[in-house]
């Protein structure tokens, strides 16, 4: 870990009168996988959405590799992947099929469109039960099939909303694995999460958030240390009080 991918300055976004980000700043290292967590309403998803490029902040900044993403979100699309809390695939699609149309819109030739859709087979783990259409899937199968359909195209950055909620432990489990390897590939993983255990598990560093600002971050154990608290849920409840 080293330099830094993500600069995140003053974000600002409000909805009719509901503040959501009050002037939120943070970093990114490259490499690192960087846990957001706060109580719900604390402005997690809306802080994804706009590093996403999917929505724009009423003020402030953030550069991916020193290229502004309010500025210039196409340069920087390309390189960034978003997962939704809720994101849905199209449920009409076998899953094999889903895996190819979302390749071929990434890919900018056939090549690369198989190398994606082969990675994301790979990583969904769904094997025979792609060929299946998706409305027959679990909401744990197609929670899979979105985190490897996401990926697929290995971003600098991967974004994702609480990518293990609605999983059981064995899918839930097998999903930080591969959150894991991703890091291990060298992409930066952005994320929430309600839940502290996988926190602890996954994140090298973690901001705590609470109506829009950012309340205190470092790693786990730096955040145990100076709470003087002997796991993450405690943290988290000395902060959020
Ligand atoms: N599209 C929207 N229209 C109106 N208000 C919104 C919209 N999106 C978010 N908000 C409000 O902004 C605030 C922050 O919401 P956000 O979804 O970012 O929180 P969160 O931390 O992700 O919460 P949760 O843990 O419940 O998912 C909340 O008060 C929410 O009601």
């Amino acid at each position: 870990m080293g330099d830094v991918i993500l600069g995140v300055k003053g974000l600002r976004k409000s909805f009719g009168r509901v503040v959501a980000l009050d002037g939120l700043s943070f970093e990114l290292m490259r490499g690192e996988i960087f846990a957001l967590i706060g109580p719900n309403g604390a402005g997690k998803s809306t802080t994804l959405r706009i590093l996403a490029t999917v929505l724009q902040p009423d003020d402030g900044a953030f550069f991916l590799d020193n290229v502004s993403g309010t500025a210039r979100p196409e340069l920087i699309r390309k390189n960034i992947s978003y997962l939704a809390e809720e994101s849905m695939p199209y449920k009409n699609m076998r899953g094999m099929e889903y895996l190819r149309f979302m390749a071929a819109l990434y890919a900018e030739n056939e090549g690369e469109a198989d190398k994606y859709t082969k990675l994301a087979i790979n990583m969904s783990n769904l094997k025979e039960r792609l060929d299946d259409k998706i409305k027959t899937y679990s909401k744990g199968m197609m929670r899979k099939l979105m985190i490897a359909s996401s990926v697929m195209m290995e971003p600098q950055l991967a974004i994702m909303d609480e990518p293990t909620s609605g999983l059981d432990i064995e899918n839930a489990f097998y999903v930080r694995k591969q959150l894991k390897s991703l890091k291990e590939k060298g992409i930066t993983i952005l994320l929430s999460s309600h839940n502290m255990l996988e926190i602890e598990y996954l994140a090298d560093r973690v901001g705590i958030i609470n109506k829009g600002r950012l309340l205190t971050m470092g790693t786990p154990q730096e955040l145990k240390k100076r709470f003087k608290a002997d796991n993450l849920e405690q943290v988290f409840m000395e902060v959020a009080e």
